[in-house]
């Protein structure tokens, strides 16, 4: 019998997600709400402005998260791993109690099964993280340390040959295996740091900014590592960035954060050619396009709401030069933009059929509204 999940390839369900940091001045709801799924072997990008939660979701899925942060409400099922290596491997470590093709609630799980679960099924790159590697070990030892506590039955020598494939696999040379974090230059230290997150083949990686430090085109080389390898090992991939032409041409899917709430999800090809929401027009139309025909820069007028005051209704109205009247107390919820397209979702009342008739918008109308609120602003 196939199941839903194997017909799907489900490999991450996150349902009504919500995240509250409770600090000493105000509750900030970093995420509101947040639904999505991801699929084994996707690439999944997450795009928006500074402070618009994507961190705090990402973390929340890893169940990451410390005090003053609180999932208040949601699920994040996690669909067993497909690969019968993989499943052997858990099983065999006992490390989450499964039913065959049932998901398991990483919310729901214990301190020593959330720790297998971590680095077994998933692992997570950090924002500058490759500072975070121990500077008094050489690469080769903190490689072989992750695989000595994970896979005690590997010995010393499968250890030390799989820390050399995993360095070759990230183009570091073999007698690398010895250097210690500072012999390396930066690009290399993120290499090695993609080589540890890579080392027990999770089914799931959370990359959160991890080139941020790094000159541009070490940054896309190591990108295009990262995506190369990630389709090679069909390991999924949530990548977090505020660099919206990167996640273009790297992720198979983005999703667009405004202020805690997912308001559109899609294939980058469709946000590239016809962003649906609003909000996402603005940001894709903040930087310059490599590709295309030219297009005036518009921005994004204001700047993103105070999380502990979010607006009421959809939480961009009071930015948006196409808000109308029902936007400012009516939540939208993420569904199709449209039927014939059901793969992009949108949380926008401009394609709701009960608050608007008309036409959806097209490209032209977005380029001419945020026009003419620029011109409106600088006057
Ligand atoms: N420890 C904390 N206490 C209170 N508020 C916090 C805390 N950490 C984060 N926040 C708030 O939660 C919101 C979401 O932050 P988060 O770091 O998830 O956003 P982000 O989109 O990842 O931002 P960036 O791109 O700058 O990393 C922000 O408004 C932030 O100020």
């Amino acid at each position: 019998m196939t199941t839903d999940a194997q017909t799907n390839n489900k490999l991450l369900e996150v349902n009504h997600l919500s995240v509250d940091y409770f600090a000493a001045n105000g509750t900030v709801h970093a995420v509101n709400d947040v639904s999505f799924t991801l699929q084994r072997g996707e690439i999944l990008g997450l795009a928006g402005e500074s402070g618009c939660g994507k961190s705090t979701l990402a973390y929340a899925v890893s169940r990451l998260l410390r005090p003053p942060a609180y999932i208040t409400d949601g699920e994040v099922l996690y669909y067993p791993p497909r690969k019968e290596e993989t499943v052997q491997k858990v099983a065999k470590r006992g490390a989450v109690k499964r039913v065959p093709g049932e998901p398991v609630d990483v919310l729901q799980l214990s301190a020593a099964q959330l720790r297998a679960f971590r680095w077994n099924e998933m692992s997570i790159v950090f924002q500058s993280a490759m500072n975070s590697l121990n500077p008094v070990l050489t690469i080769g030892t903190q490689i072989m340390d992750v695989l000595k506590t994970h896979r005690p039955e590997m010995g010393a020598d499968g250890r030390k040959k799989r820390a050399i494939d995993l360095l070759n696999l990230v183009g570091i040379a073999s007698d690398r295996l010895n250097s210690y974090p500072h012999e390396l230059s930066g690009g290399m230290r993120q290499r090695a740091v993609i080589a540890i997150a890579l080392a027990l083949n999770p089914e799931l990686i959370i990359m959160d900014e991890p080139t941020t430090a790094l000159d541009v085109v070490v940054q896309r080389e190591i990108l295009q590592l990262i995506s190369g390898l990630c389709r090679e090992f069909s390991t999924a991939l949530i990548f977090i960035t505020h660099d919206l032409s990167l996640l273009l041409e790297l992720a198979d899917q983005i999703a667009i954060m405004y202020a805690g709430k997912m308001v559109e999800k899609a294939p980058s090809k469709d946000i590239y050619e016809h962003p649906r929401h609003p909000y996402s027009f603005g940001l894709l139309n903040s930087f310059p396009r490599l590709h295309g025909p030219l297009q005036k820069m518009v921005g994004i007028p204001g700047s993103p709401p105070d999380l502990r005051a979010v607006p009421s209704g959809c939480p961009f109205h009071p930015r948006c030069p196409l808000a109308f009247n029902p936007c400012s107390s009516v939540v939208p919820v993420l569904q199709p933009a449209l039927a014939e397209n059901p793969g992009q979702l949108v949380s926008c009342l401009l394609y709701d059929k009960r608050a608007r008739e008309a036409a959806p918008p097209t490209m032209e109308e977005f380029t001419q509204r945020y026009g003419t609120l620029a011109e409106g602003s600088n006057a």
